[in-house]
């Protein structure tokens, strides 16, 4: 739905908060440090720091603030005290923070010590993936556009997409209309307009697309293969003449 350029400045602040987060983890992503120990961090600086809400803890009964996904877990890894991080691994942290009432939803790819140049090259062409289905957006292109470009970036390297789980709109809502879909056909599906909110947040197999959803925590997703997989995630607005990003962070030079 179409957010008003006060409510615009809100999601940049939330935005803004949920990518200072990111920043602040990357110095604690080290060989045998817990995913348990990374959330409770997160959580802390949220919370005690920036006087936000982790959006994770408790949504649908969710334990825990951060997701925490390693190598060939797709997405919504739970941080646990026992999931210690070992040299090579790449991990994924999904941070949502609610700051005034409105949500700034990012993740990133971390390398744990040194990683292999296949594990190395899945990230980058799933960030890559993320960027051009972002740099297409402006009023007039549809969801069928964005999905088109992922897919194609993706497949062209031999890599696969994710089709159960898709980026969303967000505001005071953490979940809400249009599905952002990271696959589909050019000029297909919903118009975007000027003041739309969403993410893009591609998941991208080294394998096959197929995932699992674990029996045991009801939570965690994993490649069916177990082969890696990869996730980057950004909100952003549609503006009069393209998109902002609002979970930018200092590290990334765009545009
Ligand atoms: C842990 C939060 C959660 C629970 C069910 S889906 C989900 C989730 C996790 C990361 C996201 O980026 C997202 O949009 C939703
Ligand atoms: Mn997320
Ligand atoms: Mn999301
Ligand atoms: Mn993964």
């Amino acid at each position: 739905i179409i957010k008003t350029q006060d409510e615009i400045e809100k999601m940049r602040i939330a935005g803004q908060l949920a990518a200072t987060v990111l920043e602040m983890i990357g110095e604690y992503v080290k060989p045998g440090v817990s995913t348990g120990e990374l959330d409770r961090i997160c959580h802390d600086y949220i919370v005690n720091v920036q006087g936000a809400i982790p959006a994770p803890l408790n949504y649908n009964g969710f334990p825990k603030s951060v997701c925490t996904s390693v190598n060939h877990v797709v997405c919504h890894g739970i941080p646990s005290e026992s999931k210690i991080l070992k040299n090579g691994d790449i991990i994924n942290i999904d941070v949502t923070v609610i700051k005034d009432g409105y949500h700034g939803d990012t993740s990133k790819m971390f390398f744990v010590g040194d990683v292999a140049p296949h594990a190395k090259r899945l990230c980058r062409i799933t960030q890559e993936c993320m960027y051009r289905g972002i740099e297409i957006v402006k009023p007039g292109v549809t969801l069928g556009d964005i999905g088109h470009v992922i897919q194609e970036h993706a497949e062209r390297n031999n890599y696969s997409v994710v089709r159960e789980y898709c980026g969303h709109g967000i505001g005071k809502i953490f979940h809400e209309e249009p599905q952002i879909l990271h696959y589909g056909k050019p000029g297909q599906g919903l118009v975007i307009e000027e003041g739309m909110t969403f993410t893009i947040e591609p998941m991208i197999n080294l394998g096959t697309r197929h995932t699992k959803l674990s029996k045991t925590d009801g939570w965690t997703v994993t490649t069916k293969d177990r082969r890696l997989s990869a996730q980057w995630e950004h909100t952003l607005a549609v503006t009069a003449d393209g998109f902002e990003i609002m979970t930018i962070r200092s590290e990334e030079s765009f545009g």
